[in-house]
């Protein structure tokens, strides 16, 4: 456990590089006062011994950010945070918010910022409460306001943009089931593309449910073709800005899946530089 602990802590100080000057005034920020709060507690940049991963997943619907958000996760032992999972959360709570949310999700649109800020806060104020520092956050920021926001109120070390080309991300999105009892994510889309005129082929392997789980599979709401293209074209007015925003503070990682879990995962690690140090967390365990 000791092992893990020091290992988790100079790997957290090794992650942070120097960033380019901000060009950003969080002055120019609105950002409600608690969501500022929520991230007051991130030690500043040059304490570097106590400061961990702050890093964003963007990427279309069904590229795989909840799949390698949480494999990161686990891997470094800091929060995953998908802002469609407190969505949905909200949703299944049947809440104050969550009959004006399902129309909205249904519908393959974006939650209003402000709402969204407040579910986010929310988990942060919680995750403080646990003593956890860092974040892997998914699906967030999905505009350029909520992206000035969060640049306003704490130092995302990177950015890492998930691509795959958009008849796969259909098929992907499509293919999605989630068993109902235990909550694990699978996928039955069987991807199988030839190489043709000079572009690769892609291959990528359903990830079947075990046995148990298969009588309890649901379906996402919002995973239907007509809204899945819906939200391809939101993302790509709304969220693909913001690829270019954290480019130009020289924080965006551009990852080009290779293909599916097993081509990527390890590609993915090798960019992060973090190949040897699964090897290393798996040892200490
Ligand atoms: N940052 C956000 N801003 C606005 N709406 C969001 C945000 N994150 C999630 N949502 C809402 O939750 C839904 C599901 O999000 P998510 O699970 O991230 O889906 P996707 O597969 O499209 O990436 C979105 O279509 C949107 O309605």
């Amino acid at each position: 456990m000791a092992a893990i602990t020091r290992l988790r802590l100079a790997k957290c100080a090794s992650f942070v590089s120097p960033l380019p000057p901000r060009t950003f005034s969080s002055s120019q920020v609105n950002a409600p006062p608690h969501f500022a709060a929520s991230f007051r507690r991130v030690p500043p940049l040059d304490n570097l011994s106590k400061r961990c991963v702050q890093w964003v997943f963007l990427g279309c619907p069904g590229v795989g950010k909840g799949t390698y958000a949480s494999r990161l996760s686990n891997l470094l032992a800091v929060p995953h945070i998908a802002t469609g999972d407190l969505v949905r959360d909200e949703l299944a709570s049947s809440g104050p918010l969550s009959s004006q949310l399902s129309e909205i999700v249904k519908q393959g649109q974006l939650v209003s910022d402000e709402i969204i800020i407040s579910l986010l806060s929310k988990r942060l104020a919680a995750e403080e409460a646990k003593g956890e520092l860092g974040f892997i956050l998914d699906g967030f920021p999905r505009t350029i306001k909520q992206a000035e926001i969060l640049e306003g109120v704490t130092d995302i070390d990177l950015v890492i943009n998930l691509k795959l080309r958009e008849d796969v991300l259909l098929e992907k999105c499509l293919g999605r089931r989630i068993c109902n009892q235990c909550g694990g994510n699978f996928n039955v889309a069987s991807i199988d593309i030839k190489a043709e005129n000079g572009s690769p082929g892609m291959v990528m392997a359903p990830l079947l449910p075990p046995a148990n789980c298969i009588s309890k599979l649901i379906t996402r709401s919002d995973d239907t073709e007509a809204v899945v293209k819906e939200r391809l074209r939101i993302y790509r007015e709304m969220t693909q800005p913001v690829e270019e925003f954290y480019r130009s503070r020289g924080k965006l990682l551009e990852f080009n899946l290779p293909g599916g879990i097993p081509e990527s995962w390890p590609k993915l690690l090798q960019v992060l530089n973090l190949d040897d140090y699964e090897d290393k967390r798996s040892a200490a365990a």
